[in-house]
């Protein structure tokens, strides 16, 4: 069925596969964002479908709301789960402090609430996603639309303030017109090349007033499971909480096998 993957989607897969191992029975799980994260809703799906999962599932954005009915996957919202156990999430970059990029997809902000409100936080990633500093990826930040020329000007007045390397804050696009969120707002992505301080950084954003919040996930996550295109995954822990705590258990894990379903 998923014979022909490329490389990537197979990593993301694996990561997926791997990562959904740790639903158990009665948990209230968050439903992350993205291409990656689509492959969790599916494998989710078929745990629900073939072995009866009784879950609280909390998606992240309309989309996976969409992509899970899709899958027969019954979604609540936060308020009625309250909290939750365990959130999966794809994410753009991740640090070796497990410090993340995220918002690629233009969810952030109810992807960083779902993820806060969990006891723990798990990301899937393919390996490319592993940086040394954050960065390269362009953060995107929320702004409401009002004053979004203002917000703007004080963002790249902020970023000049603490003379990082990049400044321009670019309005992202869809088609011709501005994208907008699910809560009706518009994303700025802050080309930077790397963040120094991303603890300061994520401050400095979110005390200007027009920001609803940044792609700077900080003391989040838990984990990262990192999937690779020869079907390989390893578990970067620094919560204990997935396989028993070791930085990179699980690295023999091969699940290919899978993909010749
Ligand atoms: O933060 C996100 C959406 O807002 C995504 O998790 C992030 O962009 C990664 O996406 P993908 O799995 O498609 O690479």
């Amino acid at each position: 069925m998923t014979g022909e993957l490329s490389p990537i989607d197979r990593a993301k897969f694996v990561a997926a596969k791997k990562a959904v191992e740790f639903i158990e029975d009665g948990m209230r799980v968050g439903m992350g964002t993205g291409s990656t994260a689509a492959w969790m809703v599916k494998c989710l799906g078929e745990r629900v479908r073939d072995e009866g999962l009784k879950i609280t599932a909390v998606p992240t954005s309309s989309r996976t709301a969409k992509q899970a009915a899709e899958v027969g996957i019954k979604v609540s919202t936060l308020d009625e789960a309250k909290w939750l156990d365990l959130t999966i999430d794809g994410a753009d970059e991740f640090d070796a402090d497990l410090n993340l990029i995220k918002g690629g997809g233009g969810a952030h902000l109810q992807e960083k609430i779902v993820a806060a409100a969990s006891d723990q936080m798990l990301v899937i990633a393919d390996a490319s996603k592993s940086v040394e500093q954050l960065g390269a990826f362009p953060l995107p930040v929320e702004v409401i639309p009002f004053g979004g020329q203002a917000s703007r000007r004080l963002i790249e007045e902020m970023l000049e303030d603490m003379d990082v390397d990049g400044r321009i804050a670019s309005l992202r696009m869809n088609g011709d017109v501005p994208f907008v969120t699910d809560e009706g707002n518009h994303i700025l992505d802050l080309n930077l090349r790397r963040i120094g301080n991303p603890v300061a950084l994520s401050a400095r954003l979110n005390q200007i007033p027009g920001v609803v919040e940044n792609g700077l996930f900080i003391d989040i996550c838990d984990a990262v499971v990192i999937g690779h295109g020869d079907g390989r995954c390893e578990v970067l822990d620094l919560s204990g909480n997935f396989n028993g705590g070791s930085q990179a258990d699980g690295a023999g894990d091969n699940l290919f096998s899978e993909l010749e379903d």
